[in-house]
């Protein structure tokens, strides 16, 4: 309708003298909006006044701003008029909305929802890497992108001259219309096409040259991630580093992917349809340069509300999915405690809340388009107001007007998208930053680097040279103190005491997990921080704990894990010592059969079975059983101990055991308390003791009597 309507207006101002100028005075100066929006900054971000109340008092401040100005005129009297109440309603409204749910959000999980580390520098040399295979398709991208901005600076000239022909036409009528008119609207026809060819070509190069980018990135992160040592995932949250790898490098990409073609395409027609405009018409250049800015501030200021408002809904529902998650994740515990109401109800208050938060998103988007439309119908409004004082005093063609309008048209859309495109970029440069912040992460244990693999074939023996340790998570507290211990090769020694004593510590200090802060592990009289690290945990130490972690592939699969090579005939002997052979062929599908996320098909005895399968597997000349049948009921424990017994032959195997009836063959059996070993020997020698090793039985067998 507004576009009927201006079109009607042109044909006025260009077919009429009609003297406008009373309506062409400039009403940018009267708007303030720096003063504004220092304002709002200093409200917004330092005043303990209410925000709804801040508003207020910018807003007035604005309106006292506009009664003063001493060149206030009926035009921009009659738009404060009209848009002055809903504006300061609105806005007010939608100001204070965005600050209630960022304090709901902030409430809620502090520290958690919003980000609020610093952002890492961005390393523009390893984009380069992976920017680098592509240079080819990137570059035909720009040239077309650009060609493609190139030709549209063109279009708004070119419809200049097809309506300078239809006006000369108007005015001399000789001539064949369909003739006159056929050339430059031939000309504009040509142009759109090859236009469109070159956009069609760009984006897809452009989608590639993303999707290939982001993808290598995603590849090299996960890397880098699976490099790390274990340690990092004791201080980084899963959450978190799935995040890099998806939300990040999403972000990344389509920052990436704007800039090139939007970035480029809305500098280069700026530039060239201002460069157009001022050709056109300097005076009407003039005008524009007056206006424009203070729409495009406006612009850029509420954009920014609606982004503020954007991120807070998407943490929201990011928050929602992550309840969501948590109790489908946990389902069990969940039916075992009959809580499905209360989780419903959690995640439908989350819900709601992002209900709420998207539809003030929605009312902002739906006011923020309504003024921008009105705005910029204004501008095309006040353009042909003074085009058509120019024509009426043959300073300007009609043409010229209609190709005056389409560019500045065009420098308006690019200024909207270049405003846009700022907030896209800070935010994709910070994406970009935290990924390649962890890709450029080396480990303190760097699985190859060059460690050693010993030629002779290893005996076994295992020393713990007065080792001290503390978690670097928790680098104050000591969890070993001067620790001594040897694992005699082909012998069994347990370590039992009670819990936080420092049991499975030990265990993860002879896998490597972590590295002692002072004192030695020693192989085979090697120095373990000397040997190759991945021969180390794949080939000679064999390790099963309490709750075995299965994949949700096949069994065979789950086993060949241990050893990746490993043939068939291999995977079925080591099922067969782990007494999981028959189990598996029970089942229709035998050793296809598929065991679901983490093994959930499976029950916790045939779970650890199969755990001590892929164990086997790898034949190592070490076992570490971390309390691998505490887990279990007798049957299953009778079972799978029995499968245990026939893995540790002929092998050096460490166990830590809570049940000390499991442990009483061992060679050795050591007493650990606060980080230290108190008492050690065989079973029958430390119970003859009498000290914390025979306390230990007699309550364990109290606690079995009861
Ligand atoms: N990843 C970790 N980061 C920080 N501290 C840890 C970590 N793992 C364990 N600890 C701490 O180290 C101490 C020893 O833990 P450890 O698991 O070795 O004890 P444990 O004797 O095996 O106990 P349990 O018999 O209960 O399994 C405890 O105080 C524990 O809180």
């Amino acid at each position: 309708m507004s576009q009927l309507l201006c079109s009607r207006l042109y044909l006025t101002a260009t077919s009429r003298s009609l003297s406008f100028n009373s309506l062409c005075n400039k009403t940018g100066d009267k708007w303030k909006l720096s003063r504004w929006y220092t304002c709002y900054k200093s409200h917004a971000h330092g005043s303990t006044q209410q925000p709804g109340n801040a508003f207020h008092r910018i807003w007035s401040l604005t309106q006292r701003a506009v009664r003063h100005s001493p060149s206030r005129t009926s035009k921009s009297a009659g738009l404060r008029l009209i848009l002055g109440p809903a504006v300061l309603s609105v806005s007010a409204r939608l100001f204070c909305r965005v600050a209630r749910c960022e304090a709901d959000v902030n409430n809620n999980t502090p520290g958690e929802v919003i980000a609020t580390d610093p952002v890492p520098e961005f390393k523009w040399h390893m984009l380069w890497e992976f920017v680098k295979p592509q240079l080819f398709a990137l570059i035909c991208a720009v040239v077309l992108a650009f060609g493609a901005a190139i030709l549209n600076i063109q279009i708004p000239l070119m419809l200049g001259d097809l309506v300078n022909v239809v006006a000369r036409y108007l005015r001399e009528h000789s001539g064949n219309y369909v003739n006159e008119v056929k050339g430059p609207a031939m000309k504009l026809l040509g142009l759109y096409g090859i236009q469109g060819l070159l956009t069609t070509g760009y984006i897809i190069l452009l989608s590639r040259v993303g999707e290939r980018v982001a993808a290598d990135m995603r590849k090299s992160l996960f890397a880098a991630l699976l490099r790390q040592d274990v340690a990092f995932f004791d201080a980084n949250k899963t959450g978190q580093l799935v995040n890099r790898l998806t939300a990040d490098i999403q972000e990344f990409k389509s920052s990436f992917k704007l800039v090139i073609s939007q970035g480029l395409r809305s500098i280069t027609q700026t530039v060239g349809c201002f460069v157009s405009l001022y050709v056109i018409s300097p005076k009407l250049t003039g005008l524009t340069v007056v206006v424009l800015p203070c729409l495009v501030g406006a612009g850029a200021l509420i954009g920014s509300f609606l982004r503020k408002l954007s991120r807070l809904a998407q943490e929201q529902v990011a928050k929602a999915t992550g309840v969501a998650d948590e109790a489908l994740g946990n389902v069990r515990t969940v039916k075992a405690f009959a809580m499905e109401e209360r989780e419903l109800q959690l995640y439908a208050c989350e819900v709601d809340k992002s209900c709420e938060m998207n539809e003030n998103l929605g009312g902002g988007i739906a006011v923020f388009q309504g003024l921008s439309n009105m705005a910029l119908n204004c501008i095309v409004l006040g353009t042909i107001f003074a085009g058509g004082t120019l024509i009426s005093s043959n300073e300007l063609s009609p043409g010229d007007l209609m190709s005056f309008l389409v560019a500045s048209q065009t420098v308006q859309r690019s200024l909207a998208s270049i405003s846009i495109l700022f907030g896209q970029v800070v935010r994709g440069i910070s994406s970009g930053a935290r990924v390649f912040e962890y890709m450029s992460l080396q480990p303190t244990i760097p699985l190859s680097g060059g460690g050693r693999i010993p030629y002779h074939s290893l005996t076994g023996r295992v020393d713990f040279m007065n080792i001290s340790f503390s978690y670097p998570t928790r680098p104050g507290h000591e969890v070993l103190k001067r620790f001594n211990l040897t694992l005699p090769p082909c012998k069994t020694v347990a370590i039992v005491g009670e819990s936080g004593g420092g049991k499975s510590t030990v265990a993860s200090l002879l896998e490597r997990f972590y590295d002692p802060t002072s004192g030695v592990v020693m192989l085979d009289g090697l120095d373990i921080r000397t040997l190759d690290l991945a021969w180390l945990r794949g080939q000679v130490i064999g390790f099963i704990n309490q709750e075995p972690v299965l994949f949700g592939s096949s069994i065979m699969e789950n086993i060949r894990f241990g050893k990746p090579g490993a043939t068939d005939a291999e995977v079925i002997s080591a099922a067969k010592q782990a007494n999981a052979h028959r189990f598996i062929t029970s089942f229709p599908d035998g050793y296809n059969t598929m065991v679901g996320e983490r093994g959930v098909m499976l029950s916790g005895g045939q779970k650890q079975r199969i755990a001590i399968a892929r164990a086997l597997v790898k034949n190592p000349s070490i076992l570490v059983l971390d309390e691998a049948t505490s887990a279990l009921d007798a049957e299953s424990e009778r079972v799978v101990q029995e499968a245990l017994d026939r893995a540790t032959r002929g092998r050096t195997v460490l166990i830590i055991a809570h049940r000390l009836s499991t442990i009483q063959g061992a060679d050795f059996i050591c007493v650990m308390s606060n980080g230290r070993i108190v008492e050690a020997g065989t079973h029958l020698e430390l119970l003859s003791k009498g000290g914390l090793y025979s306390d230990l039985i007699r309550r364990q067998r109290a606690e079995g009597q009861k």
